[in-house]
C-alpha cells in the first residue's frame, strides 16, 4: 500500500512512560535471559538445555503476550519462535521485528563478573547477549507485553520472529521460519533486525553521533585451502613441505588486500548523508565525492573498522597442519573468512583469490558462500527505513543524522529476502568502539538506561507502525 500525505501523520497514542514496578521488572527480565546460557557451538551443538528453559523463561515473563488472543504463538524448529499479532486493518501490509536467544562461546576468564551472571554494577546489567542479542529479543517482547497491558491494540499486523541458532547459520531458526512463511503467502512491508547502532567515536573528525541503518549486508565466504605433499622422513626433507606452500600462499593473500571499492558501493551514500556533520573542509570534500571519492576511499582504509566498509575483508581463522615432530606433514589446511563487499560476488571474490594464490598445488574449496544482499530502499518513499527514522528522532532527539550504511556482520534477516525488499538492520543503542570489541568479545555489558530506551524504542516504534502513511520529514535534509 502505498504512503500517504504528511499531513495524516499520527503520534503515539500511548505515551511511553513506564512505573517504577515496570522499570525494575523490565531489568530483572533482562538479566534472567542473560543468566541462560543458550550458546550455539556449532550447527549441531548447541546448548539445548538452556534453548528450552529460555522459550519457558519467555512465558513466565511475558504472560500476557502469550494469552493475548489476537496473538499466536508457535514454536520453530524446536526452539526458534514466531509470533503473529493480529491487528484491526487487514490492508496495511505487515512488518517484521527480529532478534535472536543463541550467544556465542565465550572464555570465562578475562571478564569483570562471570559472563552468565546477569549480575548489576554500576549501572550496567553484565553478561554474554546483553549487546548481541537477547537485550533486542527481550526488549520487542517487553515492549509488547506493556503495549498489551494499557489495552493496545495495533491497526498494522506484524510478525516477532526470534531465532534461536543465528550465530551458526541460522538454517533451524530464521530459515525455517521464513520457508513456514512463505508457504502462507506472506508478503512483508519491512523487517528490523539487529545489524547497526548509533555509532560514537568511530570516525576521527566526527564529534557528534551518528544513527547508521544498514540497508545491506556483507556477503560471505569460508574458503578452505588445502596443500597435500606426500609424507616422508624429517631428516631428508623436500625443498618445499605443504606447510611451507600454505603459508606462502596465505601470506600472499594478507598482503594483498581485495579492491577498494568504495566508488560503487553504498558505503559513498552514507558519507553523502553524513557530510554536513563534519567540520570544514572534510564537509566540502565529501559533498564531492565525484572529485575527491578517490581520495576519501583512501582515508578509509586507514582504520580496520572504516576500512571494513570500503573492501571485501579476509580473516585467516584457522590453520592445521602437522601429525609429528619428524613427520614431512601430508597436508596443511588453513580457513579464511572473507566478507564480501556489496558491490562484488561470491564468483568474482574467488576468481581474484586464486589469482592471488596463482599456485595450483593450493586447492580451494568453499565451505559456505552467499552473495551480498540487495540494498533496501531509504528514499523517502521508504516505509521501514523512515519509521526507523522518525522513531530515532523521538526517541533520541539529540541524534540529528540518520543514514544508511552496510552491516559488516551477518544477520538472520538474509533468510527473509523472499518476503520483502526493505530490510533494515538497527540497534537503538549507542555504540562507542569499546563496547564494538565487546561483541563476541569479553565484558559485554547494556546500561540499564540504554536498555529501557530500547524497550521505549520498540513501544514507540510499533505504534508509529501503525500509520499508513509517510512519516515526518527530515529535520536536515542537504
Ligand atoms: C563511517 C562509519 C563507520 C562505521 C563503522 C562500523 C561499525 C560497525 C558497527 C556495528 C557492527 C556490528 C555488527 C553486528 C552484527 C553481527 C552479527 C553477527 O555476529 N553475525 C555472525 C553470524 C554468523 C553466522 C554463521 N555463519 C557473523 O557475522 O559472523
Ligand atoms: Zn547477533
Ligand atoms: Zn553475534
Amino acid at each position: 500500500k502505498g504512503l500517504k500525505g504528511r499531513e495524516h501523520q499520527r503520534a503515539p497514542q500511548i505515551p511511553s512512560q513506564f512505573s517504577p514496578g515496570e522499570r525494575f521488572a523490565m531489568k530483572e527480565a533482562l538479566k534472567g535471559a542473560i543468566r541462560i546460557p543458550t550458546v550455539s557451538f556449532s550447527p549441531e551443538n548447541l546448548n539445548v538445555t538452556a534453548l528450552a528453559e529460555f522459550g519457558e523463561y519467555l512465558r513466565t515473563v511475558f504472560p500476557t503476550v502469550f494469552k493475548t488472543s489476537f496473538i499466536q504463538h508457535e514454536v520453530i524448529g524446536e526452539y526458534s519462535h514466531l509470533f503473529t499479532v493480529r491487528g484491526s486493518d487487514p490492508s496495511l501490509q505487515p512488518y517484521m521485528l527480529m532478534a535472536h536467544s543463541d550467544v556465542v562461546p565465550t572464555p570465562e576468564e578475562g571478564w569483570e563478573v562471570p559472563p552468565f551472571s546477569g549480575l548489576e554494577r554500576d549501572g550496567f546489567i553484565h553478561g554474554q547477549g546483553t549487546l548481541d542479542n537477547k537485550n533486542s529479543l527481550m526488549a520487542i517482547l517487553q515492549a509488547l507485553e506493556l503495549l498489551l497491558n494499557r489495552n493496545y491494540i495495533p491497526r498494522r499486523s506484524f510478525f516477532i520472529a526470534l531465532g534461536h541458532d543465528e550465530e551458526v547459520s541460522g538454517h533451524n531458526g530464521a530459515q525455517k521460519i521464513s520457508a513456514l512463511l512463505q508457504t502462507r503467502g506472506v508478503k512483508l512491508a519491512f523487517i528490523v533486525d539487529e545489524g547497526n547502532f548509533i555509532l560514537d567515536g568511530f570516525v576521527s573528525y566526527l564529534k557528534k553521533p551518528f544513527a547508521m541503518i544498514a540497508v545491506s549486508e556483507k556477503g560471505l565466504i569460508n574458503l578452505r585451502l588445502q596443500v597435500n605433499m606426500t609424507p616422508g622422513h624429517s631428516s631428508a626433507p623436500p625443498k618445499e613441505t605443504s606447510i611451507g606452500v600454505l603459508a606462502a600462499a596465505v601470506s600472499r593473500l594478507e598482503q594483498t588486500p581485495m579492491p577498494n571499492m568504495f566508488v560503487s558501493g553504498p558505503t559513498k551514500m552514507t558519507l553523502q548523508e553524513l557530510a554536513h556533520e563534519f567540520p570544514f573542509p572534510a564537509n566540502i570534500i565529501l559533498s564531492n565525492l565525484w572529485l575527491f571519492g578517490p581520495l576519501v576511499s583512501r582515508f578509509m582504509e586507514r582504520s580496520y573498522i572504516t576500512n571494513t566498509l570500503v573492501r571485501t575483508t579476509m580473516a585467516l581463522t584457522m590453520f592445521n597442519a602437522g601429525v609429528k615432530v619428524n613427520v614431512i606433514p601430508p597436508v596443511a589446511q588453513a580457513i579464511i573468512n572473507m566478507r564480501i563487499h556489496p558491490a562484488q560476488t561470491v564468483q568474482e571474490v574467488l576468481d581474484l583469490v586464486k589469482n592471488i594464490v596463482a599456485d595450483s598445488r593450493v586447492q580451494f574449496h568453499v565451505l559456505n558462500a552467499f552473495d551480498p544482499l540487495p540494498v533496501s530502499p531509504s528514499d523517502h518513499q521508504a516505509l521501514g527505513y523512515q519509521l526507523l527514522r522518525q522513531t530515532i528522532q523521538s526517541i533520541f532527539p539529540e541524534v540529528s543524522t540518520v543514514v544508511p550504511g552496510i552491516c559488516i556482520g551477518n544477520t538472520d534477516s538474509r533468510h527473509y529476502a523472499n518476503l520483502t525488499t526493505g530490510i533494515y538492520r538497527f540497534n537503538p543503542l549507542y555504540l562507542r568502539p569499546q563496547s564494538f570489541r565487546s561483541i563476541h568479545g569479553i565484558n559485554e555489558k547494556i546500561s540499564v538506561q540504554a536498555y529501557e530506551t530500547q524497550v521505549k524504542f520498540i513501544f514507540e516504534f510499533i505504534q508509529n507502525a501503525d500509520a499508513d502513511q509517510e512519516p515526518a520529514p527530515h529535520r536536515h535534509e542537504l
